[in-house]
């Protein structure tokens, strides 16, 4: 997988060649580049963002750069390419207006070739820039929770490590990757390891019996109750009602 993130602070990224995305980068299973948003302006002083029309505190980013960086991410647009295929890039937009990202979202999007993620900061980028885009690529505006960050950029992070783990090879255990939380749409189960008393704490003697079915089940009522407390809303349709 190609992934382009445009930004003003290209050095934010370099954190992805020390973490788990290093190796993937290494054997080409993932190939990450960060550009910089000002190496498209034409100015002296690089400027990238200007006062908002229809008055407003804070700045907009100004659409002439990220038309530009578009430009040269997603080359000329030949009528071959097709605008939803695999092959064809999705550019996406963390927007505290945009559609939440969930487990869902990062198993869709890890299957696309190529992500072009672009940075906003100050109070956001110029509509145009969307509207744009969207005549020659898939645009998605995306939130990663309901608060509102300074800038794209943690939410980029947050997104390329779901992402990315779940491209096979980048995670060293893929059977990790399903026994998750969302990964079935449940909080996952307590976990535990040795050793077997600690401060006075014990492990649940279930998983010490080597009764896999029971560890199953109970693994299952875990996640059953633990979702029915603390996210009533990721349960499916009646797994919520009394046994
Ligand atoms: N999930 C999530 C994503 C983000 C996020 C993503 C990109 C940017 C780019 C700039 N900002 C800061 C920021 C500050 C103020 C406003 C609200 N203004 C009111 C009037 C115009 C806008 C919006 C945005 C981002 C925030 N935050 N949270």
């Amino acid at each position: 997988m190609r992934i382009d993130v445009v930004t003003i602070f290209p050095e934010f990224f370099d954190v992805l060649d020390i973490s788990l995305l290093g190796k993937a980068r290494q054997t080409g299973l993932l190939d990450v580049t960060a550009h910089n948003l000002r190496e498209f302006t034409h100015d002296r002083h690089r400027t990238v963002d200007d006062t908002p029309y229809g008055g407003g505190a804070g700045m907009v980013m100004k659409p002439e750069p990220w038309g530009e960086a578009l430009d040269t991410i997603l080359g000329p647009t030949d009528a071959a390419d097709p605008v939803t295929g695999t092959g064809a890039p999705v550019v996406i937009f963390p927007s505290p207006a945009g559609e939440v990202f969930t487990q869902k979202m990062a198993r869709e999007l890890a299957g696309r070739e190529h992500l072009v993620f672009g940075c906003g900061r100050y109070e956001g980028i110029d509509q145009r820039v969307f509207e744009h885009a969207a005549t020659r690529a898939e645009v998605r505006l995306v939130s990663i929770g309901d608060y509102v960050l300074n800038g794209g950029e943690v939410a980029v992070m947050a997104m390329i490590e779901a992402i990315g783990r779940l491209i096979p090879g980048v995670v060293g255990n893929p059977e990790s990757l399903v026994e998750e939380s969302h990964e079935d749409g449940l909080l996952e189960y307590p976990s535990y390891t040795k050793p077997a008393q600690w401060r006075g704490l014990e492990v649940p003697p279930v998983l010490l019996s080597g009764n896999h079915g029971a560890i199953d089940r109970w693994r299952r009522e875990q996640q059953l109750e633990r979702t029915r407390r603390v996210r009533p809303d990721l349960l499916p349709p009646g797994a919520g009602d009394p046994a």
